[in-house]
């Protein structure tokens, strides 16, 4: 792995569900050197912490009342991403079916967002050699003035097709009306939504392999590099 002088690169990657934001993001960011942010994660962390305290999802004014008392800290190596609140490892807890069928109501609230995206950007700008953030409003919001944008996107049955090998013997049509409810629920909302920055490269994944995905980002990003 070669840093040299190199300048940090900021790289936003962004798209829907299960259109391979992290497993690109992990790998891009192992093979150049830089430190790596799953945005969605810090997102699942705080939706876990406010279910497993029993706020009611339903209710914004209660979660943004509450949405600055958990302490959140992501680990930001492409080789060990970690994810804790107030000091415990929630790495499998937010994966669950229930945090993700909350995840988007909880994301949508300004509250939620604002406290997120502070942590986001403090993340970025201390990365020593640069770092790959990925989520769904990166390039638009979190890190408008980013090196390079990417936005992933894949038909909704090649996604749904990934996930359900992913969760082994999900039901396909049932995966993808999911992921479809899910991505509407977050290109909808009022602040920050799923958007892709007008200035991002998009890149359409359905029939590429995912070492190509990797390929085609990593030469962008070292195209990017050599220009700075
Ligand atoms: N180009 C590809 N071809 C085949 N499978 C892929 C490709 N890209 C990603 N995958 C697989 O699809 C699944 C979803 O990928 P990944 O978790 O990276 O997507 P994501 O965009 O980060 O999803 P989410 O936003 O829901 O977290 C994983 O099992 C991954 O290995
Ligand atoms: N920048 C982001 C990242 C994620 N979210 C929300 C919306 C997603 O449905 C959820 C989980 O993300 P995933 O783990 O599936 O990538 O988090 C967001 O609003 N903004």
């Amino acid at each position: 792995m070669e840093n040299g002088a190199a300048k940090p690169v900021i790289v936003a990657i962004d798209g829907p569900s299960g259109t391979g934001k992290s497993s690109t993001s992990k790998a891009v960011a192992a093979q150049l050197g830089l430190s790596y942010l799953d945005t969605g994660a810090q997102y699942r962390a705080i939706t876990w912490w406010m279910v497993s305290n029993g706020i009611d999802i339903e209710d914004p004014t209660a979660i943004a009342a509450v949405a600055a008392k958990p302490e959140i800290i992501s680990g930001t190596d492409p080789a060990n991403p970690t994810i804790s609140v107030d000091g415990t490892d929630v790495a499998g807890p937010i994966r669950t079916q229930e945090v993700t069928s909350k995840v988007s109501a909880v994301s949508a609230v300004p509250e939620v967002r604002a406290r997120i995206t502070e942590l986001q950007r403090t993340l970025a700008t201390s990365a020593e050699y640069g770092i790959v953030v990925e989520g769904r409003d990166i390039g638009t919001t979190v890190l408008p003035d980013a090196d390079l944008k990417i936005f992933l996107t894949a038909s909704a049955e090649a996604r749904a097709a990934r996930r359900s090998g992913e969760l082994k013997g999900a039901d396909v049509n049932a995966t993808r009306e999911a992921l479809i409810k899910r991505d509407a629920a977050d290109s909808s909302r009022k602040t920050s939504p799923l958007a892709k920055a007008d200035d991002a490269v998009e890149v359409d994944t359905t029939a590429l392999t995912l070492p190509q995905v990797i390929e085609c980002v990593v030469t962008l990003v070292e195209e990017k590099r050599a220009a700075k």
